[in-house]
């Protein structure tokens, strides 16, 4: 077991391998505080225009600026509300608005100073502005450290559901300060927690066993055991980005898993904090497993597993524990706006644990079983 919080960390270095477009993510501590060296091989001018919310200027913007400042590098910032509801239209075309307002030229760089949401809004700004300017992610909750911030998902949501209007555009650079992490409440860190466990049931069960032991620590803050958890997380999503950027092969979407029914919950309680992100993905890991049981896909006992570590790490397994109601016909309602449906048929990543496998249409009997266990 990794040695006390106060530990620090080397430098990381992950590669995402994607040809002309490359890049890599840094993971340590204090990067935040050296951010103009680390921004400097990506600019093309001494000027930044960073994005953020108000949880994270109160946080981490003071010593973003003055790392900046001693670097040579001036810095416009737009501040936007904390929370999932700030991925809408109205911030989106707020946020446009606002940089094109203060100047933000085509060879200008956009930086994505917070967690998955502002990443996520960020990015899709970068995407379209003035046709395209570049951007660098500064992820600062574990959920961005180990997954938003890497793969160049960017987006924001509809009534429809999560993430339906975005674009694919990858960051120049993903800077991840692990110190950052020190700031975050338990519950965000636990909800960012899900993502990393995403990635021992997709195909990885000696990563699983490694988190059955440390998650833990990791959630206590003991930095060793988070840095590799950062560490160990982008290598896999950047190996799988790597190989199917844009997810029209059979390899990104395992990625999605516990998204399906994850993304109908967070869509179904109107992105108002009720359910975080990560929290849904756990609960909807949890129902992936037992739909994956009832179809012969997996062992009760891997079902019995991944439930007994959500409880091990105090985190929430099924939808009635969330102190709401939900109705199965309006869940399955907001899963046929999935990205996955093809030709109305929708797709699941369902599987044992290390080994997750894309199915198109599977009887839906069983998916709506596992929905009304999780509710009951
Ligand atoms: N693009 C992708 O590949 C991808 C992957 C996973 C999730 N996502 C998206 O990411 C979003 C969830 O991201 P998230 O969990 O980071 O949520 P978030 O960005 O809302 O951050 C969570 C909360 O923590 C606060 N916060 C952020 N960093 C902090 C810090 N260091 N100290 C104190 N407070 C801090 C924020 O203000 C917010 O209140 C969802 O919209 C999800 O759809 C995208
Ligand atoms: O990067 C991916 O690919 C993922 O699926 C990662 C997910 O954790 C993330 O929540 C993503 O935004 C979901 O993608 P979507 O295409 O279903 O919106
Ligand atoms: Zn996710």
């Amino acid at each position: 077991m990794p040695e006390s919080p106060e530990a620090s960390t080397a430098c990381e270095t992950v590669r995402v391998p994607l040809g002309d477009r490359a890049y890599d993510i840094v993971i340590a501590e204090g990067l935040i505080d050296r951010l103009g060296a680390e921004l400097a091989p990506v600019l093309k001018r001494q000027k930044v225009f960073i994005v953020t919310d108000t949880k994270v200027a109160e946080a981490h913007l003071g010593r973003a600026l003055a790392a900046l400042d001693h670097a040579g590098i001036t810095a416009e910032v737009v501040v936007l509300p904390s929370g999932e509801a700030t991925k809408s239209y109205g911030t989106f075309t707020e946020l446009l608005d606002r940089l094109l307002g203060l100047g933000a030229e085509r060879k200008d760089i956009l930086v994505a100073l917070g967690g998955g949401v502002i990443g996520d809004i960020t990015g899709f700004a970068a995407s379209v502005l003035r046709r395209g300017m570049d951007f660098v992610q500064v992820p600062t909750t574990l959920l961005a450290q180990v997954d938003s911030s890497v793969g160049g998902k960017t987006g924001i949501n509809s009534p429809f559901g999560k993430n339906l209007i975005g674009a694919f555009h990858q960051p120049r650079k993903v800077i991840a300060d692990l110190t950052a992490l020190d700031t975050l409440s338990a519950r965000e860190l636990r909800a960012g927690y899900a993502e990393v466990v995403k990635y021992g049931l997709i195909d990885d069960l000696p990563f699983f066993e490694w988190l059955e032991d440390a998650g833990p620590a990791i959630l206590a803050g003991n930095r060793t055991a988070q840095a590799r958890a950062v560490a160990h997380s982008c290598a896999a999503k950047a190996r799988i980005v790597g190989e199917d950027e844009r997810e029209t092969g059979d390899r990104r979407a395992l990625l999605n898993l516990g998204h399906t029914f994850g993304h109908a919950l967070e869509a179904e309680c109107g992105y108002d904090g009720t359910l975080l992100h990560g929290e849904a993905v756990a609960i909807g890991m949890g129902m992936a497993l037992d739909a994956s049981v009832r179809l012969g896909l997996a062992p009760e006992a891997d079902k019995v597993r991944y439930l007994a570590h959500l409880a091990k790490v105090g985190m929430k397994a099924r939808a009635a524990d969330i102190g709401r109601s939900f109705d199965v016909d309006k869940l399955i309602g907001h899963m046929a706006q999935d990205k996955k449906v093809d030709a109305g048929k929708l797709t699941f990543i369902l599987g044992p644990i290390g080994g997750a496998r894309i199915v198109q249409n599977p009887d839906l009997a069983a998916i709506r079983a596992s929905l009304e266990d999780s509710l009951a």
